[in-house]
């Protein structure tokens, strides 16, 4: 899979060359540019932004810098990327859109900054690639920069040959629409505390059922909207 973030703050992404995700750039499993908005300004200032129309408080992102750096990313298309905006408006992102974002062949992130991107911009860009405006969380960011490193670790780690151990995927919170259950290890007691005895009485039959109660449990005190 190929990777692509547009960003004003490149060394953001820094992190990336680090843990699961570097060592599947060094592998080859993922391939990833990072995009200096900024460089597709042609002012002595690098300008990116400029006043709202209608007016109203902030600054929106021009639409030519965005034109300009989203045609070098995308090319001609040919690998039919997926272009995500991070956007407190967007399509809530879930671990079933991580999934059906690891089958792709090239992404690509755009990260918004001050009040958003001209709004041309998704619309000149859905006419040559697919489009999708994702939101992480009903809550307020400062750009798209920390959701779009939320989302590649998501999508990244369901890679076939990232994660060491696929079997480390399956019983996750989200995997199974329901919360994990409650993970123990050594010492068998810790400050008073036991670790629940069925974990201790290799009757594998019990424990599956003990860890599917407690997800349930779970689920329902913590996320009953998961349910059903
Ligand atoms: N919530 C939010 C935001 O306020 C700004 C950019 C991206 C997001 N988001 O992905 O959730």
């Amino acid at each position: 899979m190929r990777i692509d973030i547009v960003t004003i703050f490149p060394t953001f992404f820094d992190v990336l060359d680090i843990s699961l995700l570097g060592k599947a750039r060094l592998s080859g499993i993922i391939e990833l540019g990072v995009h200096d908005l900024r460089d597709h300004t042609h002012d002595r200032h690098r300008t990116v932004d400029d006043t709202p129309y209608g007016g109203g408080a902030g600054m929106v992102m021009k639409p030519e810098p965005w034109g300009e750096a989203l045609d070098h990313v995308l090319g001609d298309g040919a690998d039919d990327p997926v272009v995500i905006f991070p956007s407190p408006a967007g399509e809530v992102f879930t671990q079933a859109i991580a999934r059906e974002l690891a089958q792709e062949q090239h992404l690509v992130f755009g990260c918004g900054r001050y009040e958003g991107i001209d709004q041309r911009v998704f619309d000149d860009t859905a006419a040559r690639a697919r489009v999708r405006l994702m939101s992480i969380g009903d809550y307020v960011l400062n750009g798209g920069e920390v959701a779009t490193m939320a989302m590649i670790e998501a999508v990244g780690r369901l890679i076939p040959g990232v994660v060491g151990n696929p079997e480390s995927l399956v019983q996750e919170s989200h995997e199974d629409g329901l919360l994990e259950y409650p993970s123990y290890t050594k010492p068998a007691e810790w400050r008073g505390h036991a670790v629940p005895p069925v974990l201790l009485s290799g009757n594998h039959g019990a424990i599956a059922t003990w860890r599917h109660e407690q997800q349930l449990e779970r689920t329902r005190r913590v996320r009953p909207d998961l349910l059903p």
